[in-house]
Parts: structure tokens; C-alpha cells; sequence
């Protein structure tokens, strides 16, 4: 029997996992998605070999679903070739996918208060394998990899240049496993070439950003030094004048660990509407006529808008629009609603394309619209792809 290869990718509210045969990458053998983690009501559901549905206790965090997958899928699990983590910073240490070992660990450890959310449980992830696959090569594959394209002018800051060469302060962007798994399939579905190809793509999850793709390659983006930039996300605040901070810490009696705590957990969908980080709950709150939902949606549907219109500066015309993230690729309500924003360019949706998530190509547009497609990203696919390419050359 051929060996297997292990894929953990931990967002910031889910934990998605994926098992494949090492032989074939197509489709995985296994998956599994821990779902609403640090809520109420988490879960873990099993996909393929031994699938099952399992309920996590309340609040159960991301080491609890990552102990409780590896438990649940151990028999599964015990001939591993490799094993890939999605990390999500690699700041400007790490540019592309990377074998972990000792040295690389603690250097990956100084990046943990650039990506709170995240980069500390993708360690957590890597340190919990580590224990339990001992002497199984583990492969970190960094969201800020493929933004390493960007221009000098659109990764710095207007802040002390000293900033950056001291203490690298500047714009690193994330989603990039996904960006770069969409423009590829893209450019399959359209049969036309990535270079060929000017792409504004929307990856709307639970963190959410947006960025422009000129032949096949980052040009900008909406995150910056930490994936708080930007969009509004489902609890992360996105844009904001920094002059907020100080002026909260006095107005409310706050210090600055404090806001920031706020402006990462406590604000975007979740601070507007006072009710739920989750898009499914805010649409279904705003049918039942919930304030907060409405205008938590509408301030986030504006904000990509805008975001877009902004991109668009670095691409000559736009080849296609893309949404993908589980807003993205399952909100019909708020993909027209962000397109209803951009005013300056023509979209028109296809209702009944846009409610069944595209035709076979993601298509949602109307011939003559430009064009618009829901594309499910599959950053699991691709990190299970560079794990093996590491792993063989290793
Ligand atoms: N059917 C759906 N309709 C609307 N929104 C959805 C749907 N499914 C998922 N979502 C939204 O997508 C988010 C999860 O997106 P995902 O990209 O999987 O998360 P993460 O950012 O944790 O990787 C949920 O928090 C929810 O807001
Ligand atoms: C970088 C980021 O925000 O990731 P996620 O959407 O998975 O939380
Ligand atoms: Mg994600």
C-alpha cells in the first residue's frame, strides 16, 4: 500500500484537514473540517474513509479539534510520508515552502505576534505532529509566499523607512496559497494563459482579502504587515485610522493589548452586527428584519467594493472577478450586493448562475457583463502538492 500525506490547514475560526494518497493528488482519501471553533456548538465533521460527524465540547479550541482529528482518523493515519501545514506568516524569512526542522522552528516562533490568530496554532499544529509522527518530514507552506511579487510601492508604508529595514514593518499579504491556486484554475477553466490574464479575486472566509493578479502574478493586495488590514472579516476590524487606538485607550480605559485584542476578535461582522462573526447566521438575523445584520453586511459588502475598485489601478482591464472563501463561494446575496457598489463598472449577474454558485465554469455574469466566477479555492490541494515536491527532492 502506498503512503499517505497529511495536509492541516488551520484558519482562523476552522481547522480543514485533507489525506491523500501519496500517489495521487487529485482527490483526497479523507477529509475533515472542525468547524465554529471557540463558539458555541463546535463540530468536527469526517468526510471519506471513516467519515462521521462528531460534536466538540463548547468553546472546544483548535488544539482540542486538532487532538480530536487525530484521534478519531489514527488508524488512517499511521504510514505518513509527509506532512503540510498551511502557516500563515513567513514573514520575510521564508519565501517559499519549507521543510521544518529545529533551526527554522524558533525562527517561524518570532513571527507569532505578526499573525495572532493564526501562526501560533499552525506552530501548535506542527509541534502536536512533530510528538505524534515522530520522524514524519513536516512541510510549512506560508500564505505571504506568493506575495512576494509585490513592488517596493505597494509594500511599503508611508512610516520611517527605518520601520522596514529595522524592524520589517511592511505589507506581506496573505491568502496566497489560495490566490495562487484560483489564478491557475482560472486560467484552466477560461483555456487561456495565467500570463495572459488580469484577475481581481476575493477570498472571503472568515479572515477575508482581496487581490490583483497580473499574468499569473501578485501585484496588490488588501492584508499588510498582519492579516488585520483591509476588508471587513468576520471579527477583525480591516481599515481603520490608527489614531482610534489612542483615542479609545482614553475614552474607554483601555491599553493598546487590549484594543488590539478587540479590533482582532471583537469587531468586523461580529462588532456591527453584536451578534455573529458566521455570514450564514447575519443573513438568515437580516431576513427576521435584525438591524445589526443589515448593516454589518452592508459595511461589509461596500468595503470589498471599494477594495476592488482600488486593485483595479494595477491591472490594464479586468479579465474576471473571482470569488472564493465560503462567503465567497456560497453568498449569492453578497456577492450581488458587493458588485451593486462598484458603480463605475457595468456587472450583471445571472440570478439564477449566482444562487446555484456559477455554471461549470463559475460563471455568474451575463454575456455582455464583465465577467464574474465563483471558483472554490483548495489551498489543501496545493499545500499537499508542494509537501510532496519537498519531501522527494529532500
Ligand atoms: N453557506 C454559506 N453561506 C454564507 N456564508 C457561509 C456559508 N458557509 C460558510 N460561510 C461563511 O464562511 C466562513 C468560513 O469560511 P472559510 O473560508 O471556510 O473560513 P476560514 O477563514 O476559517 O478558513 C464562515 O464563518 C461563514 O461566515
Ligand atoms: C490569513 C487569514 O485571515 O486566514 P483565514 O481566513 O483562514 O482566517
Ligand atoms: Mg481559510
Amino acid at each position: 500500500m502506498s503512503k499517505s500525506l497529511l495536509v492541516i490547514n488551520c484558519g482562523s475560526s476552522s481547522i480543514k484537514f485533507a489525506l491523500y494518497d501519496a500517489n495521487d493528488l487529485t482527490t483526497p482519501k479523507l477529509t475533515a473540517l472542525a468547524e465554529r471553533l471557540g463558539e458555541e456548538s463546535p463540530v468536527l465533521i469526517v468526510k471519506g474513509v471513516g467519515a462521521g460527524d462528531l460534536s466538540l465540547d463548547n468553546g472546544a479550541d483548535h488544539q482540542h479539534a486538532l487532538s480530536a482529528f487525530i484521534e478519531y482518523t489514527r488508524e488512517h493515519i499511521s504510514d505518513l510520508a509527509g506532512i503540510g501545514h498551511r502557516v500563515v506568516h513567513g514573514g520575510e524569512l521564508f519565501h517559499q515552502s519549507t521543510i521544518i526542522d529545529d533551526s527554522n522552528f524558533a525562527q517561524l516562533e518570532t513571527l507569532n505576534p505578526l499573525a495572532p490568530l493564526h501562526n501560533p496554532i499552525n506552530l501548535l499544529g506542527i509541534r502536536l505532529c512533530a510528538d505524534m509522527f515522530p520522524g514524519v518530514p513536516q512541510v510549512a507552506v506560508f500564505d505571504t509566499a506568493f506575495h512576494q511579487s509585490l513592488a517596493e510601492s505597494t509594500y511599503l508604508y508611508g512610516v520611517p523607512y527605518a520601520w522596514y529595514e529595522e524592524n520589517g514593518v511592511r505589507r506581506y499579504g496573505f491568502h496566497g496559497t489560495s490566490y495562487r491556486y484560483i489564478s491557475t484554475e482560472v486560467s484552466r477553466r477560461l483555456q487561456q494563459p495565467a500570463e495572459d490574464l488580469n484577475l481581481l479575486i476575493a477570498h472571503l472566509g472568515n479572515g477575508c482579502s482581496a487581490c490583483a493578479v497580473r499574468a499569473g502574478q501578485s501585484v496588490d493586495t488588501t492584508m499588510g504587515l498582519t492579516p488585520l488590514e483591509g476588508l471587513v472579516m468576520g471579527s477583525r476590524c480591516g481599515d481603520i485610522d490608527p489614531g482610534l487606538v489612542e483615542h479609545i485607550e482614553q475614552a474607554r480605559g483601555m491599553d493598546t493589548h487590549e484594543v488590539l485584542r478587540d479590533l482582532n476578535r471583537r469587531s468586523g461582522l461580529l462588532g456591527l452586527s453584536g451578534l455573529s462573526n458566521d455570514m450564514r447566521t447575519l443573513l438568515a438575523a437580516e431576513a427576521e428584519g435584525h438591524e445589526g445584520a443589515r448593516r454589518a453586511i452592508d459595511v461589509f459588502c461596500f468595503r470589498v467594493a471599494r477594495h476592488f475598485a482600488a486593485l483595479s489601478v494595477s491591472l490594464r482591464n479586468i479579465d474576471a472577478v473571482v470569488f472564493t472563501g465560503g462567503i465567497g463561494e456560497h453568498a449569492a446575496a453578497v456577492r450581488q450586493r458587493i458588485l451593486a457598489h462598484w458603480r463605475n463598472m457595468d456587472f450583471r449577474l445571472d440570478d439564477d448562475l449566482n444562487n446555484s454558485n456559477g455554471d461549470d465554469q463559475g460563471r455568474i455574469s451575463q454575456s455582455g457583463s464583465p465577467l464574474v466566477l465563483v471558483v472554490p479555492t483548495d489551498e489543501e490541494g496545493m499545500i499537499a502538492q508542494d509537501t510532496l515536491t519537498l519531501i522527494n527532492h529532500s
